[in-house]
């Protein structure tokens, strides 16, 4: 949960006031480049000391609960951070440590996330040799790791190809619902969207509308993403 939320650099106001809060299962949050979504999610994720307002993970006020709130958390960010000569299995037991887990521990949490992403058959290969949509689903594993109730995606798929990118989104939706957490991910490629998710969507640092997909359609009488996102923008264009 986000409430009153403003964040700015110097004088420069890049965030306005932002509420919003999310459920269980796939929430976008969609905005085009300098929308603020890096911004926000920095501020989720405590790397920056929050500027006016709130921000909650799961009940726990990110300020007077820090610690407590950032362990509810998983986080994949824009740039990989996977550590590229060593393997697939090396790189998860390394998360694992710094989590407490030792290297049965860490392998074992993760067996059946790996199973649905398809990355069982590669745990010895090292990152330097999977492709890009293996990279990142092994980043979307090592994030679980520690069984957040949220995670976090800041255009995960940037850079990949379109087959790549909607079949991780597919699995990430997947794993939201069976695994009952919250995940936001961040993008700026409309079709990335399904007509159920839920959206929240971002420009120059104000939400412009935030909901169900298709309810906003008919909510503001527009047959998809792209005419919404028109629709919504050019109005604020003429405010
Ligand atoms: N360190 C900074 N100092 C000053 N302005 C910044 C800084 N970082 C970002 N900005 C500005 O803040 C605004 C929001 O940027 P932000 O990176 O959060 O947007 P974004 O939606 O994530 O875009 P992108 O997808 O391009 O990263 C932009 O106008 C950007 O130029």
């Amino acid at each position: 949960m986000v409430r009153d939320l403003s964040y700015g650099y110097g004088n420069k106001e890049v965030l306005k006031q932002l509420s919003f809060s999310l459920g269980t299962g796939f929430n976008l949050l969609l905005g085009p480049n300098g929308a603020g979504k890096s911004t926000l999610f920095s501020l989720l994720t405590g790397l920056f000391n929050q500027g006016q307002g709130e921000v909650e993970l799961c009940g726990l006020d990110l300020v007077q609960h820090r610690r407590a709130a950032l362990a509810k958390l998983g986080v994949v960010f824009q740039q990989s951070t996977l550590d590229l000569d060593l393997s697939v299995k090396q790189n998860l037991i390394y998360q694992g440590s710094l989590h407490g887990l030792s290297a049965m521990d860490s392998l074992n949490r993760v067996t059946s996330i790996l199973e649905k992403l398809e990355l069982s058959q590669r745990l010895n290969e090292r990152v330097r040799q999977l492709n890009g949509g293996h990279r990142r689903r092994l980043e979307i594993t090592r994030a679980l790791m520690h069984r957040p109730k949220v995670i976090l995606l800041d255009e995960p798929t940037v850079g990949l190809d379109t087959d790549s990118r909607l079949l991780i989104i597919e699995h990430v939706r997947q794993l939201a619902k069976e695994m009952d957490i919250c995940v936001l991910w961040a993008t700026h490629l409309m079709d990335e969207a399904n007509f159920d998710d839920e959206l929240v969507l971002l420009d120059r640092g104000q939400i412009r509308a935030s909901g169900q997909c298709q309810q906003l359609y008919k909510k503001h009488e527009v047959n998809d993403l792209f005419e919404l996102y028109r629709k919504l923008t050019q109005q604020v264009e003429l405010i």
